[in-house]
């Protein structure tokens, strides 16, 4: 299985260039969204972040008051530092089950869509690792058009992160996105062929056909090898 790393700035465009994916049928493991899963109310992951942080970041439902939590996080690099390291352990084992059943259902490619792929040190698991790119100006407009907040806010959430800059020198593929929607879409033409290349044999020995493939070579090599055995030591 072929397992590729998409990531970028927030903003950047990961989760457009995900859809262009989604709609070429290659599916996208959303760390976004499995983060998402292991804050709901309840979950283990829950539980350490209420103990940490305390009461106050829930609503009255219970569920974490996700843009408060955010604000004091994106604010202070040591309350963010210890709300990674409570999640990174369900993170993790969330996006490894959601790559599973997608190795289950028989997926040649995959994409992972990381934001944090270089800072949780998850790139040595995939290649190619795509960098979507753009110009800090159009990145803190674009945050803050779509989630309406404020310089501040935007400028922070930006340097909670490695620089766009550092990620694209560690790319295998950089998609500038600083342009309008029609030149992504053209950009990613190459990327979509470079990603559905033929496979190379280690990435065939991790897909489950592959598996399969090893595992009936395995099965037929013993049968041959107890065949001829017992006619010999007759
Ligand atoms: C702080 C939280 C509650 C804020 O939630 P909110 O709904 O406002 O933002 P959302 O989760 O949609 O994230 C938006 C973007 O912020 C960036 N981001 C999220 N968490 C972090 C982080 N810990 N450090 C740097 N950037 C981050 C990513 O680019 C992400 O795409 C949430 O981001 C969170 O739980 N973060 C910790 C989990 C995490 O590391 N997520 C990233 C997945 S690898
Ligand atoms: N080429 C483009 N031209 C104009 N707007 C764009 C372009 N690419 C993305 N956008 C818009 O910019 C915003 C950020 O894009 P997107 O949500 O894909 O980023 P992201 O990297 O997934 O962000 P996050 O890290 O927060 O998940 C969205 O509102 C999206 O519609």
């Amino acid at each position: 299985m072929r397992i590729v790393g998409l990531t970028g700035g927030i903003a950047s465009g990961k989760s457009t260039v995900s859809n262009l994916f989604k709609t070429h049928g290659i599916p996208v493991v959303d760390a976004d969204l499995v983060a998402r899963d292991v804050l709901k109310k309840g979950t283990g992951g829950w539980k350490k972040v209420v103990s940490a942080f305390g009461e106050d970041i829930l609503q009255p439902d219970g569920e974490v008051d996700r843009p408060k939590l955010g604000q004091i996080v994106f604010s202070n690099p040591e309350k963010r530092q210890i709300l990674n390291r409570l999640l990174a352990p369900y993170i993790s084992s969330g996006i490894f089950w959601e790559m599973l059943k997608l190795w289950m259902k028989g997926f040649k490619v995959i994409v992972l869509d990381v934001p944090l792929l270089f800072e949780a040190k998850m790139d040595k698991w995939t290649k190619p690792i795509i960098v979507v790119w753009v110009d800090p100006e159009t990145q803190l407009q674009r945050l803050m058009l779509r989630d309406r907040t404020s310089e501040d806010d935007a400028q922070n959430r930006i340097n909670a992160q490695m620089s766009l800059d550092l990620k694209r020198t560690r790319a295998d593929i950089v998609i500038d996105n600083t342009g309008s929607l029609e030149d992504l879409k053209e950009q990613f033409q190459n990327v979509l062929f470079e990603v559905t290349k033929p496979l190379t044999w280690t990435e065939f020995g991790l897909s489950r056909q592959g598996a399969a493939s090893v595992l009936v070579s395995i099965i037929v090599g013993v049968l041959i090898f107890r065949k001829v055995y017992n006619t010999e030591s007759l």
